[in-house]
């Protein structure tokens, strides 16, 4: 005799939480990040919860599919995601991704089923009294260490106030970024975002992060920004210097002409970002690693599955971030701890925020590292008050699309977004 647990309801709640100033290839972050809530019901009275992206596109795909699924067992994670593929049978999922442009061929179905999933393994979960690292086929490792995410930013949004991070637009100041990240997390692997400064001046900011921090994993993310030959000119280098380059260039094919030109892994989570990428980039030797990530990958058992093709492919794997909260965060920490494969320290956008919806004292970041939430399910509480007061930021705000290149020219009108830009 088993139990069913069926879905009675689904509510999505857009938030909005204070961003910095944060630069990238394709812009500027605004001064709010978007977010989803997703919260699933269940007649036993059990709440799941999941998170992910909130452009209106995304938002308007989400209520179509949450409309689906009442009724539903929350173990019949197939055919929920069936349901969600109907549900969005006829829209190509490319506008409003909530993805900024970066990531725009992954698939619409994944990134709309991946919060409903993490719901209903947050409900298995606590109807079972196991955490989800546990339904995934247990965790590997009691804490997940993820990495420090420099970003050039600029001291703050343009007509507000500085911030509490600075300017960060030279080498001395992207250094002076990492060690307050160190000191205030622990984290034992950086990551720089660029793509933003001419690659001579992110180069000197790598060799500066390298005598600063020696032995520290660093690794360069330039989103696409550099043609084949600047790639190859800025990779010979930084060989021996990066653990991993990230998407230098566009393309599976610039990517492999890249790969075949030096010996530094280049890994991705532009051009190989759904299940039908993995192929080509494997008969092209074009990544030696890929940046899993469960908003876009389908959630957290299509995670695995992914992490199953590069095992046997002979690709590593890592994780990729945006600018998320908790409930977020705590899914990456059950999957990536869940995931013997996944052996780099994971990307979080973390310490940039200062507003949460989860009730504080289970992420705790220690050496670099989250520990594994112990609790049932994902194990953590959404704060009710944090959420009504995000979304009244989010009514008030008037952001509704992530828009890094709009925002970037009502400052500078003459910018154009380019790939690649050097
Ligand atoms: O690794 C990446 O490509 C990212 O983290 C993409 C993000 O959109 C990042 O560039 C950002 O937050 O500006
Ligand atoms: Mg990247």
């Amino acid at each position: 005799m088993t139990n069913s647990l069926r879905i009675t309801g689904v509510r999505i709640t857009p938030v909005a939480f204070r961003d910095p100033a944060l630069l990238n290839a394709v812009g500027v972050h605004e001064p709010y990040a978007l977010r989803a809530i997703v919260e699933v019901d269940t007649g036993e009275g059990l709440v799941g919860l999941g998170e992910t992206y909130a452009d209106e596109g995304h938002l308007r795909r989400l209520r179509a599919a949450a409309d689906t699924l009442t009724g539903m067992d929350v173990y019949a994670l197939g055919a929920m995601h069936s349901k969600v593929a109907e549900a969005l049978a006829g829209d190509d999922g490319a506008a409003g991704s909530g993805l900024t442009g970066m990531i725009t061929t992954s698939s619409a179905v994944d990134r709309v089923f991946s919060p409903f999933e993490v719901a209903c393994l947050d409900l298995q979960g606590k109807a079972a009294g196991r955490p989800v690292s546990d339904l995934l086929g247990g965790a590997v490792r009691d804490s997940v260490p993820f990495s420090a995410y420099l970003f050039y930013k600029w001291a703050g949004h343009p007509g507000g106030e500085p911030d509490d991070w600075g300017a960060a637009l030279d080498p001395d100041a992207v250094v002076a970024q990492a060690r307050r990240m160190i000191t205030e997390y622990g984290f034992t692997a950086v990551k720089l975002k660029g793509g933003v400064r001419p690659p001579e001046e992110e180069i000197e900011a790598v060799l500066a992060l390298r005598e600063a921090l020696p032995g520290v994993p660093l690794r360069l993310d330039p989103n696409a920004a550099w043609s084949v030959p600047t790639s190859v000119a800025v990779a010979r280098r930084l060989e021996g210097v990066l653990e991993y380059l990230e998407d230098p260039t566009p393309g599976l094919a610039g990517m492999a002409e890249v790969a075949r030109q030096t010996s530094i892994p280049l890994a991705t989570n532009m051009c190989v970002v759904a299940f039908e990428h993995l192929a080509p980039a494997v008969r092209q030797g074009a990544v030696q690693v890929v940046l899993s990530d469960h908003h876009y990958w389908g959630g957290l058992h299509r995670s695995k599955q992914l992490s199953g093709i590069c095992d046997t492919f002979g690709m590593g794997l890592s994780m990729h971030s945006n600018s998320h909260l908790g409930i977020s965060l705590a899914a990456m920490t059950h999957l990536a701890a869940a995931t013997p494969h996944l052996t780099y320290a994971c990307d979080t956008h973390w310490p940039w925020k200062t507003e949460e919806v989860v009730e504080p004292g289970v992420l705790e970041f220690t050496d670099g590292s989250v520990q594994v939430p112990k609790g049932p399910g994902l194990g953590v509480e959404l704060d009710r008050d944090a959420l009504a007061r995000l979304h009244e930021q989010y009514l008030r705000c008037g952001q509704r699309n992530r828009d890094d290149t709009g925002y970037m020219k009502r400052t500078d009108p003459g910018y154009e977004k380019k790939s690649p830009r050097w």
